[in-house]
C-alpha cells in the first residue's frame, strides 16, 4: 500500500516512517511512502506557498497553485484525504475502509488552512483526528498512516492481534497485565492465572464493557452486544450510581398555570393517559416521584380516587405493574407545594427545570444529568399549550426543547416527558 504525503515539512516524517513497525513494513515492501512538497512547485523567487486571507482575519492561507501542481504530480493518488478538523472523524471503521486502497494521498494543511477552491476542484475528503487544533496536518497524517498500515495484511505479523483491539468489535479493549505477578504490592487479577480460558474471556468482555461504558458510552450504540452484555451493562450502571441519578429526578405535571391555544393563562383538566403513562415512565426509570398538580379540588379528588383504585383498591389485584407505577404519584395543588415536598424528602431544594416546546432554553440534557449527581432536580412539564410565563421565569433553568424534524412540534406532554427522561437517564445502546 502506498501513502503519498503532501506536506510543506517533509522532514517531519523522517523518523516516524523509518522507525519501528512502519520502518519494518517499508523494508518488507508492505507499505511505501512518497513525500511531495508544494514549495517545490512554486514559481517565484521566494517560493511562496501562502498568502493573506481574502476578507481579512488572522494568519495565512495555503495557496491553490503550488498545492494543485503538487497534487497533479502524483501519478496514482488513489483516494485523496486532507487532514482538517472539519473532516470525517478518523475511527477504526474508516481506517479499515482506507486499508482496502492501494494508494492514499494525504494532504497536510498548515497556517489557517487551505484555499477552499482546492476542495471544489479535486475529489478531496476531509479527515479529522479529533476535536482539537494541531499546528499542521503532519501529526494527523501520521495517525492515519499508523491506523491504516496496521490493517494491511501481514503488517502486524500475527494476523489476529488487530482483531482483539479497541474498537474492533465496537468496544474499548480490556486491561492487560504481564510479569511480575506482584508489582509494588499489587497482584495481577487472579482470574488471569486460573487457566480457564472461558472464564478469562468472560472477565475480559466484562472489563471491555466496563471501560467502554465509563469512557466512551457513545460508541456502545454501534457495538454488537449480546443479551448477556446488556445485562452486564445494566449491573455496571446500577453499581455506578445510575439509580441514584434516577432517584434524584422528580417530575411535576402542572395543570395550572398553563396557556391555552389563545395564549391565555388557564387551569385545564386531567388527562387519564398522562396520569398513567408518566407514572409508568417514572417507575421504569426509578424516579424519586411523580407529582400531579391541579388547583381544582374536584380534579384532585378525582385523581386521588384513581390513584386509590390502583394502589389500595381493586386495581391492585387486576394489574400489579400498574399498582407499582401509581405508587410513585403524589397530588398537589400547585408547584410551590411540590417544591416544598421535594425539599422535605430530599433534604435540599430541587433545581427547578421548566420545559418548553419553543425557544432555545438555557440548560442541556448533560447539564441536568450533572446536577442529578448531587442534587434533586424537578422537571416541570406543562399540559395544554405549555407552562405559563411566570413558571418559566421563576424556574432555575429552562431545558432545551425536544426538537422534531420539521416545524410541527406538538408532542403530547407524556411523550415529551418520556423522551426527556430517557435522554437524561436512559442508555442509548
Ligand atoms: C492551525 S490548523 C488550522 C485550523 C483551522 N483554522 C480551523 O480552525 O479549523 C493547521 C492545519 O492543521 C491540521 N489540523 C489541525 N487540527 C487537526 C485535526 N484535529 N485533525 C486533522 N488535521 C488537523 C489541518 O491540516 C489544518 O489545516
Amino acid at each position: 500500500m502506498k501513502f503519498h504525503i503532501v506536506t510543506l515539512f517533509p522532514e517531519f516524517f523522517d523518523s516516524p516512517l523509518s522507525s519501528a513497525m512502519l520502518g519494518k513494513g517499508a523494508e518488507e515492501g508492505l507499505v511505501a511512502f512518497t513525500r511531495t512538497n508544494p514549495r517545490d512547485f512554486t514559481e517565484d523567487r521566494h517560493r511562496t506557498v501562502d498568502d493573506r486571507p481574502y476578507g481579512g482575519g488572522p494568519g495565512m492561507v495555503m495557496m491553490c497553485e503550488p498545492l494543485s501542481r503538487a497534487l497533479d504530480s502524483i501519478e496514482t493518488p488513489g483516494r485523496m484525504l486532507a487532514l482538517t478538523p472539519r473532516g470525517r472523524p478518523l475511527d477504526q471503521a474508516f481506517a479499515r475502509e482506507l486499508a482496502a486502497q492501494e494508494n492514499l494521498t494525504l494532504i497536510c494543511g498548515r497556517y489557517e488552512g487551505i484555499d477552499e477552491r482546492i476542495f471544489d476542484q479535486y475529489p478531496i475528503e476531509g479527515v479529522s483526528v479529533g476535536d482539537f487544533v494541531l499546528n499542521g496536518g503532519e501529526a494527523a497524517a501520521l495517525c492515519v498512516i499508523e491506523s491504516v498500515a496496521r490493517l494491511v495484511p501481514e503488517f502486524m505479523g500475527h494476523e489476529d492481534s488487530g482483531d482483539e483491539e479497541s474498537f474492533s468489535h465496537g468496544l474499548l479493549e480490556y486491561p492487560h497485565y504481564t510479569r511480575p505477578p506482584v508489582f509494588r504490592g499489587q497482584s495481577v487479577p487472579d482470574i488471569l492465572t486460573c487457566g480457564d480460558h472461558g472464564r478469562i474471556a468472560a472477565w475480559r468482555r466484562h472489563k471491555a464493557l466496563e471501560v467502554t461504558l465509563a469512557n466512551r458510552p457513545d460508541i456502545l450504540e454501534q457495538a454488537s452486544l449480546t443479551g448477556d452484555d446488556i445485562e452486564v451493562l445494566r449491573e455496571i450502571r446500577a453499581q455506578g450510581g445510575i439509580e441514584t441519578l434516577g432517584r434524584n429526578l422528580y417530575v411535576a405535571l402542572l395543570h395550572a398555570p398553563v396557556l391555552n391555544k389563545f395564549g391565555q393563562t388557564v387551569a385545564v383538566s386531567l388527562t387519564n393517559l398522562d396520569v398513567h403513562d408518566i407514572a409508568r415512565v417514572s417507575r421504569t426509570y426509578g424516579l424519586g416521584g411523580y407529582y400531579i398538580a391541579t388547583p381544582l379540588t374536584d380534579q384532585r379528588n378525582l385523581l386521588e380516587r384513581l390513584v386509590g383504585h390502583w394502589v389500595d383498591g381493586p386495581g391492585q389485584r387486576a394489574n400489579r405493574d400498574r399498582t407499582d407505577a401509581f405508587g410513585a404519584i403524589r397530588t398537589a395543588s400547585d408547584l410551590f407545594e411540590i417544591i416544598a415536598d421535594v425539599e422535605r424528602r430530599a433534604g435540599q431544594r430541587p433545581v427547578v427545570v421548566a420545559t418548553t416546546a419553543r425557544g432555545a432554553g438555557n440548560a442541556s440534557v448533560p447539564a441536568v444529568r450533572q446536577w442529578l449527581a448531587d442534587k434533586p432536580v424537578l422537571l416541570v412539564m406543562g399540559t395544554a399549550s405549555g407552562l405559563a410565563p411566570e413558571v418559566m421565569e421563576d424556574a432555575d433553568a429552562v431545558l432545551r426543547p425536544v426538537r422534531g424534524i420539521g416545524r410541527y412540534n406538538h408532542l403530547s406532554v407524556r411523550s415529551a416527558t418520556a423522551i426527556i427522561v430517557d435522554r437524561v437517564l436512559g442508555d442509548a445502546y
